[in-house]
């Protein structure tokens, strides 16, 4: 993993690069010498400080996807305002999904702004039970792009965990990018020593889609990390008139479901494509709350309903001490 001191430069290569102390970023930076040096790195304090931010967390939960538009966000989003729906559950998004952060957009936030208090950001709330933190909050417009190398991205993904203070929460749900990268590998490391419950994988039944998921799946699996499910998103389109189904995307091996058992992971659901989905997202409300009554709703209180049998089945101890090797 590539980890950035605080004081880094821009192009820092991270403490952990074979070329840590050696690029011309390096020169005049003042953890040069160390870096350049064999010596064993110091441990990183900040796997302490998340550790304990987030000790008054109870469940942490990641959402992960092989591939980008499958729906992870949406699901991140439902899955948060489904989990809320006790008003004595508390519940709180972080959106790590740094190049593109739709979070803010699904869940009604459009044009938020951190705040600052005196122990750390401040989530932004859609209810009193739901809290969300996002990049998206940090940008000027929902039209800025985040171009940044990894490990400036990593040390905002460290700042997040660290600085946000959530009080006490029994969810936190964590929307990541698309694919594994090392920014997965940050959030796993930092997240398992605070006690991560385990990932939730969202695909559609496309072929193209399943591979990547058993990529993502793979790296659960060499991480340590605990696979809470698979969704299958975008599976079946359901007539709203005549609720006859429709399969958009056949699949070609059996759909996520045997995929799921072929890998030996549970299968947590299949969401129908539905368009009111998609337009509670773009309006950022709570489908479940709109259109409690659709299949789709059904089909989404099933998936909630497992995540939560998983998470209280779950012992949240820590489960890896140093996940990536
Ligand atoms: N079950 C569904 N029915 C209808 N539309 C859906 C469904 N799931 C997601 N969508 C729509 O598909 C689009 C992509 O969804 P989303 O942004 O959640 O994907 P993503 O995997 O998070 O993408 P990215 O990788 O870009 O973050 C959005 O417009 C969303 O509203």
């Amino acid at each position: 993993m590539a980890d950035v001191p605080e004081n880094a430069p821009d192009h820092c290569p991270g403490t952990d690069s074979e070329d840590a102390g050696k690029t011309s970023a390096c020169q005049g930076c003042p953890n040069q010498a160390v870096c350049a040096s064999a010596l064993p790195k110091a441990p990183d304090p900040a796997v302490e400080e998340i550790r304990e931010r987030l000790s008054s967390v109870k469940h942490k939960l990641l959402v992960l996807s092989g591939k980008g538009g499958v729906g992870k966000s949406t699901v991140t989003a439902q899955l948060a305002f489904g989990l809320a729906r006790h008003e004595d559950t508390q519940v709180g998004v972080l959106d790590v999904d740094i190049c593109g952060p739709s979070i803010p957009r699904v869940m009604g936030l459009e044009g938020e702004q951190v705040h600052q208090s005196g122990s750390g950001w401040s989530p932004v709330y859609v209810e009193d039970n739901l809290g969300v933190m996002s990049v998206g909050f940090l940008l000027a417009s929902p039209d800025d792009a985040v171009i940044w190398r990894g490990p400036k991205k990593n040390g905002l993904i460290k700042q997040f965990l660290r600085d946000v203070d959530w009080g006490e929460l029994d969810y936190l749900v964590v929307d990541t990018p698309p694919g594994t990268s090392d920014e997965h590998l940050s959030i796993v490391q930092y997240l398992s020593s605070a006690g991560l419950d385990g990932a939730v994988i969202v695909t559609t039944p496309q072929e193209v889609s399943l591979l990547d998921v058993r990529k993502e799946i793979n790296f659960c699996k060499k991480v340590h990390l605990p696979v809470v499910g698979v969704v299958e998103n975008m599976s079946g389109f359901i007539c709203p008139s005549c609720q006859g189904e429709s399969q958009i995307f056949p699949p070609t091996t059996g759909g996520a479901e045997k995929m799921a058992a072929d890998m030996g992971v549970p299968f947590l659901g299949k969401l129908p494509l539905d368009p009111r989905i998609g337009k509670c997202c773009d309006e950022g409300k709570s489908f479940l709350s709109v259109e409690p009554e659709s299949l789709a709703a059904k089909a989404y209180k099933e998936v909630i309903q497992r995540v939560e049998e998983f998470c209280s089945s779950h012992s949240n101890k820590e489960n890896v001490l140093n996940p990536v090797e």
